[in-house]
């Protein structure tokens, strides 16, 4: 089996690093560039398994889409420029390729059929299905079309009002981008505000989105036109070495051009609550998105809540605030976040199985966790990623305050969201 031996890391961190691009963006970079007019690049782009997985689809759709690295060309085909695909498309590990894709396939008048992995396999799909199928596309799979496989055929649409019933940027999106096909305008109503980079790169391609409050209205018919992006660093993959360095006292790192959307910061926001030390400086905008410098001291920390309106600003961080949380004074409650258990795993179980076995005091709600923190050492042992990267990236954090070696237990899943995760914990956490 895929396995790592990862040995305690008795050092603080210190020294800057640039995390990889951005997921979100990556991802919609390659979307849009391809049903834009002309030609896209990106630079930067997240080399993932996840934002490989887009590539590939939209290749097998007959879209020119040329990577070197971090660097992506893209020849759109324009809005109703995709092809059949003769081989069902696959997409691996990815809810945000499939849920946006179905969007978009849902308008585009051939058919497809979709598969994922075991873990995609198992994730809601009636949450974008249903006002999918309420604007006219033909949907069908297991459990009625909630679950891989899927087949869709597109066609002419119609638009709707929707109301968000999940805080769910994937799910906005997908409407959003259906609503490019349909024959009026399209309303999606989002209650609490989800990450954005929808609406952002839709506009950088000369698309209107009309934002009213928490109404997005969108026309369909226009044109999007290729452009030159640029990713910022992924704030989530940030995310993980800003705790590392939280946890572990005389530590202090820079992450460098790192966006700061505010639908993203909310990382920022806990860890300040929470007494760690930090700077931001938003340097610049790339596009229309913020992108800064973050620094980060360790030291005592104690516990917080989180809940509400700040949970989608940081929902693929939890896990590893969670962790932080195990070594804050007092207690944390984390709730209203149910939706981590339809993530790649049920994220609250797996979270709190791992911390527990860690020796930590934590106990699983329905919608969250309520972790007690203490600094005792954490025990060392074999953990599973759950085939989550997160979860392994979680785990592997672990090492700045566990005395004895842990083994991870199919560590390669962090190459979904984090290639090089392991070339950068080594960087930080080396002797000086
Ligand atoms: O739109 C996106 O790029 C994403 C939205 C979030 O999912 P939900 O929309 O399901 O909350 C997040 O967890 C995922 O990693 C990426
Ligand atoms: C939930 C995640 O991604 P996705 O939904 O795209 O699989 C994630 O990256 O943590």
């Amino acid at each position: 089996m895929d396995q790592m031996e990862i040995k305690p890391r008795p050092h603080s961190l210190n020294g800057t690093i640039h995390v990889p691009g951005d997921k979100s963006i990556s991802h919609r970079a390659i979307m849009l560039g391809s049903l834009a007019e002309g030609r896209t690049t990106v630079k930067r782009f997240l080399t993932g398994e996840d934002c490989l997985t887009t590539i590939k689809v939209f290749q097998s759709m007959g879209v020119p889409i040329e990577q070197n690295d971090d660097e992506v060309r893209i020849d759109g085909k324009g809005l109703h420029g995709l092809s059949e695909s003769v081989t069902p498309l696959n997409l691996g590990n990815s809810g945000t390729t499939t849920r946006l894709l179905l969007g978009i396939l849902a308008g585009t008048p051939n058919h497809y059929t979709l598969f994922g992995d075991p873990s995609l396999s198992k994730r809601p799909m009636n949450r974008v299905v249903d006002p999918l199928r309420e604007m006219g596309a033909l949907i069908d799979g297991r459990e009625h079309g909630n679950l891989l496989p899927l087949s869709i055929r597109g066609q002419g649409l119609k638009p709707i009002h929707y109301r968000l019933p999940v805080n769910s940027a994937q799910v906005k999106s997908a409407i959003l981008l259906a609503g490019l096909f349909a024959n009026g305008t399209t309303t999606v109503m989002e209650p609490v505000k989800t990450r954005d980079h929808t609406e952002r790169m839709l506009e950088a391609f000369g698309v209107k989105v009309k934002r009213e409050g928490d109404l997005i209205h969108i026309s369909g018919g226009q044109t999007l036109t290729g452009v030159d992006i640029e990713v910022p660093g992924d704030i989530s993959s940030a995310a993980f070495f800003m705790c590392a360095a939280a946890l572990k006292e005389n530590s202090e790192i820079t992450l460098k051009d790192v966006g700061l959307n505010p639908t993203r910061t909310g990382i920022v926001d806990v860890l300040n609550n929470m007494g760690v030390s930090m700077t931001i400086n938003t340097t610049r905008h790339i596009g229309d998105e913020p992108v800064g410098d973050i620094t980060v001291k360790g030291g005592p920390m104690h516990g917080t809540t989180l809940s509400g309106d700040l949970i989608p600003r940081l929902i693929d961080e939890l896990p590893i605030i969670a962790l932080v949380a195990s070594r804050a004074e007092g207690k944390t409650i984390i709730k209203d976040a149910e939706e981590l258990r339809y993530k790649e795993t049920d994220r609250i179980q797996a979270v709190v199985d791992t911390l527990k076995q860690m020796g930590a005091k934590v106990e699983a709600t329905k919608d969250g966790m309520i972790i007690e923190g203490s600094t005792n050492p954490l025990n060392g042992g074999t953990y599973s990623s759950y085939h989550d990267h997160r979860i392994g990236m979680m785990v592997a954090v672990a090492s700045v305050v566990c005395e004895e070696k842990i083994i991870l237990d199919n560590p390669s899943c962090i190459s979904i969201s984090y290639p090089n995760f392991f070339d950068h914990l080594d960087a930080l956490s080396k002797p000086n």
